[in-house]
């Protein structure tokens, strides 16, 4: 297991629309990760990944976010997705593991696949306790709540903060490691994730996203 436990991974995306977008951006915010305790960096993207491996020998998450207006599934919904990001450098391939329509083999399936054809470790994203279960189930190495509150089933339940009953429940259920993901954006928080059993904590917009950064100062002092 690549990941160690106790570990804060870093995610290092930036959209094309955020000011931050491009591999140098996303490689200096690595490697300014990796100087402050990070142990682990996710990224998505062929270019992000292969820029990021090249500065840095951290454990790397890779995903590639492909938007299909018809399907739901966007974070590496296929195996040619899970390919090329391994081929880019990750060691780790983050994967949507809900069992939603996807332009690709069933979630099952792309696990199995990532596991054997590629020899590389599966980071599955889910929302509800079932799918962790299935994801379990079908050999994921690791377990996060990435999308707790980004699927249609558990929008109802997103709140401004994570959701800490479904890390409880997956950490309480589940005998494999499980990492919180989500809107843990203060450091109390992810001391909170810890306290609950996560393996690790994977921390994005509150530590590579200035412009939300400056949104969140900007409406304290503004509402
Ligand atoms: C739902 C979805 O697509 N989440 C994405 C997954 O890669 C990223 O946009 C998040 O930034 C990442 O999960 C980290 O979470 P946060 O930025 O809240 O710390």
């Amino acid at each position: 297991m690549l990941i160690p436990k106790g570990a804060l991974v870093v995610s290092c995306q930036a959209r094309a629309d955020n000011p931050l977008h491009g591999s140098i951006h996303m490689s200096a915010m690595a490697q300014a990760a990796e100087a402050g305790g990070a142990k682990g960096i996710r990224a998505n993207g062929e270019a992000d990944v292969a820029a990021i491996r090249a500065v840095t020998s951290l454990p790397i998450i890779g995903i590639s976010k492909v938007w299909d207006d018809r399907f739901p599934v966007y974070i590496t919904p296929g195996f040619a997705q899970a390919e090329q990001i391994a081929k880019a450098g990750a060691d780790i391939i983050g994967i949507d593991a809900t069992p939603r329509p996807r332009n690709g083999n069933p979630v099952e399936r792309l696990i199995g696949r990532i596991l054997t054809e590629l020899g590389r470790e599966v980071f599955a994203d889910i929302s509800t306790l079932e799918e962790g279960r299935g994801a379990h189930a079908a050999g994921a190495t690791y377990v996060a709540t990435t999308l707790a509150g980004y699927t249609e089933e558990t929008a109802l339940r997103k709140g401004p903060g994570p959701d800490l009953e479904l890390l409880s429940a997956l950490v309480a259920e589940l005998a494999v490691p499980v990492v919180a993901e989500g809107r843990f954006d203060t450091p109390d928080l992810v001391a909170e994730a810890f306290r609950r059993g996560a393996h690790a904590v994977v921390v994005g917009t509150a530590i590579t996203n200035p412009r939300e950064i400056t949104r969140r100062f900007v409406q304290a002092v503004n509402p």
